[in-house]
Order: C-alpha cells, then sequence, then structure tokens
C-alpha cells in the first residue's frame, strides 16, 4: 500500500474535517500518500481528486463542514449521465475504478452515512479495498455506538430549548422546537432530556394529541405558565404520516422532512385553544465547530482506518462500541437503521422523570 483516497458523502456534520486530518497525519506516520476526493462519489466519477498534504489540513480541526465537498445525490451506479443531450441513470462504477487505478490509488476511505455506504460495499463486493468510516449526524447507524457530529448536535439543539426556556416563562405559551431525526429520534431524545423538554416526540413512538395536551394542561393545574415540546422532524401522530417539505426527484430517497412542528402547533392551538411558537432548528444542527467529543471521536476513526489499511482489512467499517474502535462488517452497517428501542434506557429515563413521549 502506497496512496490511500479519502472521500465525504452525504449530509455534512460537524467533524468531517477532524477524520481528514487523522487520516492524513496518520498515512504521513507510514509513509503513505493521500488523495482527497472531491464532492463525494460526484469526484469519484468525474475523476476529481486533490493531493492532500499535512499543510492541506492544518488548521481544520475546528472547522465544520467538509474541506473535500460532499454530495446526497451522486450515486456512480446510477449517475445521472446525458446521453444524446438526455439525462439518464448509468452504472459509471468501471469510471471510478478507472479513475482510481489511474490515479495509483490502493484503498478507498469512504466517510458516510447508509448511502454513501452502500455505495462502498458496492465497490468492496466488486473487490475493490474499501473501508467505510460512519458518518450521521442522526446517529442511526447500525454496529456503531456513536457517529461524530451527534453529540455536537445535541449541544446546538439543548442550547436551543434553553434560549426557549427564557422567552417561554415570559408567556403562556407552548414552544416547540423542531429538530433532525429522520427516522430516529436520538437528537430529540437527548437534546429534550439534557435541555428539560417537558414533551420529546420522535418517530419510533407515534403520538397522540390529546395526550401532549393533557400533559402541558397538568403542568398549567400546577402552576406552570408554559411548556415546551421538541419534536424530530420525522415524529407523526398515530395513525398519521410523517411532514413532507418538498420531494427530489434526482435523489434515491427524494423525500425531505420538515413541517412537523407547525403541524403540531396549529392542531395544539385548534383543539385545544393552546397558544404555540414554532422554532425549526435545521441546519444550524449540522454546522460549526465540532464539540471535544466529537473531535476525538473523528480522529479516533481516521486513525483506526489508517491502521485498517496497513493490517489489509477491507470490506469493513471501523466502529465504536463501548470505549474501543473496532472493526464490522460493511454490510452490517447498512442492513438497517439504529433506531430509538422502545426500552432505551435513555427513553425510560424521560419517562420515570415526567417527560411526555406522546403515547
Ligand atoms: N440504499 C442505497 N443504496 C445505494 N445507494 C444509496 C442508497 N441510499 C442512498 N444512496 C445514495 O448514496 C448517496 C448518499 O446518500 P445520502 O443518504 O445522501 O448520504 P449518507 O451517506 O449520509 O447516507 C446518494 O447519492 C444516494 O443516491
Ligand atoms: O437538507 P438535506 O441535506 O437534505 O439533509 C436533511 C436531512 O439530513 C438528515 O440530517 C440526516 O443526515 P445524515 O445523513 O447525517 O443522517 C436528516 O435528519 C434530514 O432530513
Ligand atoms: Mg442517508
Amino acid at each position: 500500500m502506497n496512496k490511500i483516497a479519502v472521500l465525504t458523502g452525504g449530509g455534512d456534520c460537524p467533524g468531517l474535517n477532524a477524520v481528514i486530518r487523522a487520516v492524513v497525519r496518520s498515512a504521513n506516520q507510514y509513509g503513505l500518500e493521500v488523495l482527497g476526493i472531491k464532492d463525494g462519489f460526484h469526484g469519484a466519477v468525474e475523476g476529481d481528486f486533490i493531493p492532500l498534504s499535512l499543510a492541506d489540513v492544518s488548521g481544520i480541526l475546528p472547522r465544520g463542514g467538509t474541506i473535500l465537498g460532499t454530495t446526497n445525490r451522486d450515486n456512480p451506479f446510477q449517475y445521472i449521465t446525458k446521453v444524446n443531450g438526455v439525462d439518464q441513470p448509468l452504472d459509471r462504477s468501471e469510471d471510478v475504478l478507472e479513475n482510481l487505478k489511474e490515479a495509483g490509488v490502493d484503498a478507498l476511505l469512504a466517510i458516510g452515512g447508509d448511502g454513501s455506504l452502500n455505495i462502498s460495499l458496492k465497490f468492496a463486493d466488486k473487490g475493490f479495498p474499501v473501508i467505510g468510516i460512519p458518518k450521521t449526524i442522526d446517529n442511526d447507524l447500525m454496529a456503531t455506538d456513536q457517529t461524530f457530529g451527534f453529540q455536537t448536535a445535541v449541544e446546538t439543539a439543548q442550547e436551543a430549548l434553553d434560549r426557549l426556556h427564557t422567552t417561554a416563562e415570559s408567556h403562556h405559551r407552548v414552544m416547540i422546537l423542531e429538530v433532525m431525526g429522520r427516522y430516529a429520534g436520538w437528537i430529540a431524545l437527548y437534546a429534550g432530556v439534557a435541555g428539560g423538554a417537558d414533551v420529546i416526540l420522535i418517530p419510533e413512538i407515534p403520538y397522540n394529541l390529546s395526550r401532549i395536551a393533557y400533559s402541558v394542561q397538568q403542568r398549567a393545574k400546577q402552576g406552570k405558565k408554559f411548556s415546551i415540546i421538541v419534536v424530530a422532524e420525522g415524529a407523526k401522530p398515530s395513525g398519521g404520516e410523517m411532514v413532507v417539505e418538498r420531494l427530489f426527484s434526482d435523489r434515491s430517497d427524494p423525500v425531505k422532512l420538515g413541517g412537523i412542528g407547525s403541524k403540531l402547533g396549529d392542531d395544539l392551538e385548534k383543539h385545544f385553544g393552546l397558544e404555540t411558537r414554532v422554532t425549526v432548528l435545521g441546519h444550524l444542527q449540522r454546522g460549526g465547530s465540532p464539540n471535544s467529543y466529537d473531535r476525538v471521536l473523528a480522529s479516533r476513526y481516521g486513525v483506526a482506518a489508517v491502521d485498517a489499511v496497513l493490517e489489509g482489512k477491507f470490506g469493513i467499517m471501523v466502529a465504536l462500541q463501548g470505549r474501543e474502535i473496532v472493526q464490522v462488517p460493511l454490510h452490517q452497517a447498512v442492513d438497517q437503521l439504529k433506531l430509538v428501542p422502545l426500552n432505551d434506557p435513555l427513553l425510560i429515563t424521560a419517562r420515570a422523570m415526567g417527560i411526555e413521549m406522546g403515547d
């Protein structure tokens, strides 16, 4: 092994640069050259590679985003390509392999979520040496206890809840904070407990509107003028559907969620006369500097991925299990999503403190 390539795929999150930096620094110790692939698998198809030296990664540890760029559109196995002036999804995976070969790349380190790691698995199945590094702000990847960026997002959401508290307690209002969490409610659950929310609504537990109203009314009876609700964007009422903001025709998962906070607020006002205000935290959760936990975790993943290259372990993902970074087969990471189990210890803690989960 002489040369490795690294890419970042899918939605960004705080800590991507910390991984890239750790990969380059660790590879440098062993005399391995590193190439960066621009904009995820888009750059892999287009052959858009840049060399990454120690100087290139100097100063990027605290920077959010990714210096390499990313995409949540391009899949080399269904790559939108103009054929006779018409866009068509073509299998361009051989182009990727050709580009990697031409650049002298011996192994690919792919930092991504379920989508990018699914693509990575397909390249591993084609025989190319691939190592996955888990990335998702939603923390919903299987086989790893935690992904970097998640803790920073939780802190951002908790700070928002703290701020909402001070304005909420000045009025008789229900304050709703909509946070990320497409299928898994980890951000809502952790931020809700950390930020002292009264109601936490997650995709895994469809909610009953009257339960929420009852808990707000009970608080009012106890002299509490306000209530704080944190709702994951993928939450839905019992028997209802997730709220879709828009559809992207060019994505394998075309659904962009958003709007459950407003729907909930409208329903509480309409059916129970509760005055509500809604805040959507949105991409503030993904932006900004990673906290120290995420910098450490990201650095450990980067180093562990280079270790795997040196050990010749491919088709694997590096993962956090307990305090250890381990190697797990890539397919274990992508076979299913890691949802909040109904017996999750923090969920039980939340209920034990009287937090309403909406069911
Ligand atoms: N199940 C899948 N199999 C193969 N490719 C997928 C799958 N899901 C998503 N993709 C592709 O992977 C890319 C990244 O997916 P996305 O969900 O945006 O990011 P992430 O890597 O964070 O999951 C997109 O181009 C998408 O088309
Ligand atoms: O605005 P974008 O880029 O479509 O991404 C928003 C989506 O990404 C997510 O944050 C998930 O991202 P991850 O790939 O990091 O898990 C969802 O919660 C949200 O629906
Ligand atoms: Mg995904």
